[in-house]
């Protein structure tokens, strides 16, 4: 049995069918010279009869491009043929995809033609084509919902009248893997002359079965394997070739086929089409999405920092991406995270770690995304707390007053572990928490500076809070960061005191409760 499987990539032709896509001829020429990087065997570039631009294009693609083959599609009629003939005059590596509808549904609603007329405009149109061209694919569109028998008649014909690729296209993702392996199995045993010719599919993913069809037709005898990069393409897209080729690659003990495929070309090309298509690529896309390399619970995080195999069956750097990445959440373990402290040039011990991981719970349990600025933030607010911690702040509630003005009651925890309560009024919240501390704490000290930043991004950032305070002719700074911009300031004021009380002992007070 042949291992080689082709590639026909038709991201410039039914890639473009995309609903609100449209490439230009310099942007089809960049990706076509991409796709030749990717190693892809044959180029769809479009269908040179839908517009002199797009005839221009085909063209454009085919001069521009060497290794790969470069087709136009066309309908089954001698115009469309002839403007294909007309747009690769001259140019080497050639060929053309007609195609017409062989299902009882197209035969009869669309095209208005029996069967034999069918056959006829067939086999009249690729005697045409092969006049002209060596290579000749043709397609009996919406084959899988064609009668197997009709199918076989109409392949008969065209391979006699000079097809050099057969392609049997699930148009509308109506198929099953096992439905289209007996369609490839039944044209393989049945047609006379199909040793002659490439058998191919092509698959939509109107059911989500583009990937898994495509893949039973390889095993079934298909040599040629037809979609788009990024799986884009009319309605739900064609299948997407990355996932084909790493499927191919990544399960050779199974499938035993070879293709010309440079994996490490995946994805660049998946982001030069997503860029110049306007079609992003969900995260969840295998092959090429944001997270197919993302590991975010923490014992499969710690599976991959033991050996990466434990959850990873095809190398991100094998397709072209940088890197395996642990994503830091809620769901993260102390190993990730100890990693990740590494990473970013800080060595931690095992005790660090234990303390900073409970800081590190509590904060992922209010945020969604974790920053490095976060976990760097809160090694940081650790040390600070270790030299100073005459006082810590414990917690607060807030009430707006009728005036608009706000109550704060704030609880301060002393380092002998009693619990001191302030009452302060003020005109904004941290105002009125200032001033109750300052009436729990009993003291008086002046603000002189308060300055607050976000640290990482999103709308639930890390907020940074510095103070100044004055006493005498001394100023004390304290820094404090929380997602509660609230209690960050209530923090950072205290930290500034607790340094205030470091040099003149005498402020602290006596335990209240
Ligand atoms: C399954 C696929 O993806 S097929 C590719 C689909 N891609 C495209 O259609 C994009 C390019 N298409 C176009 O620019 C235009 O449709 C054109 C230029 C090709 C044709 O435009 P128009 O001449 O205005 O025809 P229109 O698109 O309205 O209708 C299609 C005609 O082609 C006929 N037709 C459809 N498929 C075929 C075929 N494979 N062979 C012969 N005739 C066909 C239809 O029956 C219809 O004929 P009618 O006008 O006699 O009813
Ligand atoms: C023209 C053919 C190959 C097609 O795009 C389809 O049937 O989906």
């Amino acid at each position: 049995m042949n291992r080689r499987v082709y590639f026909f990539d038709t991201t410039l032709r039914d890639g473009e069918q995309t609903p609100g896509v449209n490439l230009n001829q310099d942007e089809k020429v960049e990706i076509a010279l991409r796709l030749e990087k990717l190693g892809i065997d044959i180029i769809e570039a479009g269908f040179a009869a839908a517009s002199p631009g797009d005839a221009a294009a085909v063209r454009a693609v085919a001069e521009a491009v060497t290794k790969p083959m470069v087709v136009s599609l066309a309908r089954a009629n001698i115009a469309d043929i002839d403007a294909v003939i007309e747009a690769f005059k001259g140019v080497d590596n050639t060929g053309i995809h007609v195609f017409i509808a062989t299902s009882p549904i197209h035969r009869e609603k669309k095209l208005f033609m029996t069967k034999e007329e069918v056959i006829a405009k067939a086999v009249e149109c690729v005697s045409y084509a092969a006049k002209h061209f060596k290579h000749v694919e043709f397609s009996c569109e919406d084959a899988t919902r064609t009668e197997l028998e009709f199918l076989k008649e109409v392949a008969e014909e065209v391979i006699k009248a000079g097809a050099t690729v057969l392609n049997f296209p699930d148009t509308v993702g109506y198929t099953t893997p096992e439905e289209y392996s007996r369609l490839f199995q039944y044209i393989l045993e049945n047609t006379k002359g199909v040793e002659n010719v490439i058998l191919s599919c092509h698959c939509h993913d109107d059911l989500g079965l583009a990937a898994s069809n495509s893949i039973a037709a390889i095993k079934a005898g298909a040599q040629q394997v037809e979609g788009c990069v990024n799986g884009i393409g009319e309605r739900a897209g064609n299948v997407a070739l990355e996932e084909v080729a790493a499927l191919l690659e990544t399960r050779k003990d199974y499938y035993q086929k070879d293709t010309g495929i440079v994996l490490k070309e995946i994805a660049k090309t998946s982001k030069l089409i997503s860029r110049l298509t306007g079609v992003s690529v969900p995260p969840n896309k295998a092959v090429v999405g944001n997270n197919a390399f993302a590991h975010s619970s923490g014992i499969h995080q710690d599976g991959v920092i033991k050996d990466k195999s434990t959850y990873e069956i095809l190398r991100p750097e094998s397709v072209g991406f940088v890197e395996t990445k642990l994503v830091l959440g809620k769901l993260s373990g102390r190993n990730a995270l100890k990693k990740r402290y590494e990473e970013l040039g800080y060595s931690i011990s095992a005790e660090q770690l234990a303390e900073v991981f409970t800081k590190y719970k509590e904060l992922a349990d209010r945020k969604k995304e974790i920053f490095d600025e976060d976990i760097i933030a809160l090694l940081e607010t650790k040390s600070a707390r270790e030299n100073h911690s005459t006082y810590t702040f414990k917690d607060l509630s807030l009430q707006v007053l009728p005036n608009k003005d706000y109550r704060a009651f704030v609880h301060i925890q002393k380092s002998d572990g009693s619990i001191i309560e302030g009452i302060g009024e003020g005109n904004g919240p941290v105002d009125a928490i200032y001033k109750g501390i300052d009436q729990g704490l009993n003291m008086d000290v002046e603000l002189i500076d308060y300055r607050i930043k976000s640290i990482s991004k999103g709308k639930d950032s890390i907020g940074e809070v510095f103070v100044k305070i004055k006493q005498e002719d001394s100023m004390y700074q304290g820094r404090a960061i929380n997602v509660d911009i609230i209690f960050a300031s209530a923090s950072a004021y205290i930290e500034a005191i607790n340094r205030l009380v470091a040099v003149y002992p005498q402020f602290v007070v006596a335990a209240s409760k």
